[in-house]
């Protein structure tokens, strides 16, 4: 997710925000301006409040911007790009929904409409029923938001200071934030990390710190941007397994952003798709892999190396020694095919195997590129 642009908070970098921020500047990324003193009221936190099913909502919502590019030597030219167009959607209170799209397509964009960074050239936007943009400092007692590629701690300051400094800023109770403190600490393994610190921290260490920070004040949505973006298998296995229990028990409304479809697959069971700032998909994964699916895969095992499998309705892909791949429509009933190659051929054996989500969602992709 791209975090360039005037509406940027901090240095810009595809790393990790070197510098670290200052305590002493305007914005942090999740809207809260740091001076003390800012505690608002929460709203009303009624689950049975029927406002629930539009806890996030955005109708017609647009965000354009006039860029400036160099057109021969000294001639400069105005452009205006569309980010994000008419973009219509709800996510219900306690949902955990995955918001993905290729590069450019308006993901981070609409993150930072959803937190008051940004204010929407067009249509009506809503977060518990707060506009964003209005009310940013309200907003940001109840939301929570951590930027995989950037941090929000202090980077010359052990762990546990920056979660100090989030206690004050945040006006926390004290009893709650020991809570919550000891609840992330304990499930996301900072014991041993809290007096280190940000700048000596790895990247998952640092991640799972992020992540405690964003929840210190028990915010009601959490907007996730690419929470596992470089973490090893067993450090995207330890966040995602947090965020599964953080959804489960306390009922925290996610999105969650990212190139990582396993993030998805684990995560999310409702997904919306985004691109050219449009949604073009909004449903579940599995309805997502029959929009995209396009072909469907017969593994077939012969007793013995042969010409490429001849089946109507099916076409080699690949052969490797007695093993051949033949794609057929993804529509289509595999038992037939199956007959016919056990008919015809000495099978050893045969599997079917489904496009992988990454195909799909590029098969997807392409397809609106080349409609
Ligand atoms: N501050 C800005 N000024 C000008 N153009 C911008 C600004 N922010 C975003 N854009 C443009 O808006 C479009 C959407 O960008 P955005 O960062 O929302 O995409 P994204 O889906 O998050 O992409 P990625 O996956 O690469 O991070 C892009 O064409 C981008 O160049």
């Amino acid at each position: 997710m791209t975090t360039t642009g005037p509406d940027r908070t901090g240095p810009d970098g595809a790393g990790p925000d070197r510098a670290g921020p200052d305590p002493g500047r305007p914005d942090r990324p999740d809207g809260l301006r740091d001076e003390p003193g800012l505690r608002d009221e929460p709203g009303p936190r009624d689950a049975r409040d029927p406002r629930d099913a539009d806890f996030i909502a955005l109708d017609g919502v647009e965000k354009s911007f006039d860029v400036r590019r160099r057109v021969g030597l000294l001639r400069r030219e105005r452009r205006r790009v569309r980010a994000v167009d008419e973009l219509t959607f709800r996510v219900a209170r306690g949902e955990m929904v995955g918001y993905i799209g290729p590069n450019g397509a308006g993901k981070s964009t609409t993150v930072k409409m959803l937190t008051g960074i940004l204010t929407p050239s067009g249509g009506r936007l809503r977060v518990a029923g707060i506009d964003p943009a209005r009310e940013r400092t309200r907003l940001a007692h109840r939301i929570g938001v951590v930027f995989g590629q950037r941090t929000t701690l202090w980077w010359d300051l052990p762990l546990r200071d920056s979660y100090r400094l989030v206690h004050r800023m945040y006006r926390v109770p004290d009893a709650r934030f020991r809570e919550n403190l000891d609840r992330c600490v304990e499930l996301l393994d900072l014991a041993d990390l809290l007096e280190v610190p940000v700048r000596q921290l790895s990247l998952g260490q640092r991640m799972r710190g992020d992540i405690a920070a964003a929840l210190l004040h028990d915010p009601d949505v959490l907007y996730l941007d690419e929470p596992t973006i470089g973490l090893d298998v067993v450090s995207k296995a330890k966040v995602r397994e947090f965020l599964r229990d953080l959804n489960a028990e306390r009922g925290t409304t996610v999105l969650l952003t990212t190139h990582d479809l396993t993030d998805i697959e684990q995560l999310c069971s409702r997904v919306m798709v985004i691109d050219h700032g449009r949604l073009v998909y909004d449903g579940s994964l599995g309805g997502l892999h029959e929009a995209g699916a396009g072909e469907r895969t017969l593994v077939v095992d012969l007793e013995r190396e042969l010409p490429p499998v001849e089946v109507p309705g099916t076409r080699v892909v690949r052969v490797e020694g007695p093993r051949q791949w033949l794609a057929f429509p993804a529509s289509a009933s595999a038992a037939p095919l199956v007959a016919a190659v056990a008919a015809a051929y000495p099978l050893v054996d045969l599997s079917v195997r489904e496009p992988d989500i990454e195909a799909v969602i590029a098969r997807m992709y392409a397809g609106r590129r080349s409609a």
